[in-house]
């Protein structure tokens, strides 16, 4: 790559330091701030903004390059404001241009609290990493991108992983010679998309240099592991990108199928979390307090 070497600097951001100390960290995948709360009540310290799941959520559309960085920062924007404890890693998709697009795209996502990014090498419109139809740009352009983003990132805390869809079109070796030039680029991370079998997660490992992202997709094309078989493995970072808008389909499904059928839900309360439950969720009775606060408060300036 020659000039083109970024030098991602070791050990310096917060998704390193979890990586120190949990050695395979598991990141949920979310949409949306009040997911993303209820991530960090369950006591995640990361989660993954999927492109997949905001793309269904904001949009009520597929994940086919239709989502623009715009929609993506304003989603990180109330997902960090939500959940402030949680490290934030958003799926920057291709990084809405060229190098300077890539560029704005970055402080953007800083300036919006996220703590990294995922970049990937699609043609765009991009797809869903385990859909048909998938094509990537030359390497050298998305090497460029990323180098771009190492150097928009300076001294922030945040996290540059690179990814590669080259498995599908090109073949796994393919996949891995790019993931190792990203890295030379300045990537601090680099992830080979949908291995198809445990194998092709070994080679992975095997011909992969540095820190290496897994992605849990049920129904995809890689075969589901567990953070701690990952671990042993060589993996770093896991990400269970859709389990979160899998389950809320099937719950809004469910929960809907009974109210058009039955036309109530008296029957089907335990499909459903209480009114109780849920405004704990929600943190309903900070909200309660912080309005007594203010009713009993009277300005230094007022008082006589
Ligand atoms: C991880 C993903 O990019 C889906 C994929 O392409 O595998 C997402 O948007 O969640
Ligand atoms: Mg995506």
């Amino acid at each position: 790559m020659g000039s083109l070497e970024g030098s991602a600097p070791v050990g310096r951001t917060t998704v390193h330091r979890l990586i120190a100390e949990e050695g395979s960290v598991l990141m949920p995948g979310l949409q949306d701030p009040f997911s993303a709360a209820i991530c960090a009540k369950t006591g995640f310290k990361a989660c993954f903004v999927s492109g997949f799941g905001v793309s269904a959520a904001l949009l009520g559309l597929p994940d086919f390059g239709l989502l623009t960085t715009t929609e993506v920062v304003d989603t990180v924007a109330r997902i960090t404001a939500a959940a402030p404890s949680l490290c934030v890693v958003v799926d920057g998709d291709t990084g809405g241009g060229g190098p300077l697009n890539v560029q704005r795209f970055i402080k953007q996502l800083i300036a919006a609290g996220a703590k990294g990014v995922f970049l990937e090498d699609q043609v765009w419109p991009k797809k869903c990493g385990h859909m048909r139809g998938k094509s990537v740009v030359p390497a050298e352009e998305h090497a460029l991108k990323i180098a771009a983003a190492r150097e928009a990132i300076g001294d922030s805390d945040f996290f540059l992983v690179a990814r590669s869809d080259a498995r599908a079109p090109h073949g796994l070796q393919e996949a891995i010679r790019r993931a190792n030039l990203y890295r030379e680029a300045g990537a601090d991370a680099t992830f080979v998309e949908a291995p198809a079998n445990i194998e092709e997660l070994k080679e992975v490992v095997r011909d992969v240099k540095g820190l290496r992202i897994a992605n849990m997709i049920e129904g995809g094309k890689t075969p589901l592991h567990t953070p701690a078989e990952f671990k042993e493995m060589g993996f770093h970072l896991i990400a269970h990108s859709l389990s979160t808008i899998y389950a809320t389909t099937k719950a809004l499904v469910e929960i809907l199928r009974v109210l058009k059928d039955k036309g109530t839900t008296r029957d089907d309360l335990d499909k459903m979390v209480t009114f109780s439950e849920f405004n704990d969720m929600i943190g309903l009775e900070s909200w309660y307090e912080m309005e007594q606060k203010f009713k009993n408060f009277t300005p230094k300036s007022l008082e006589s």
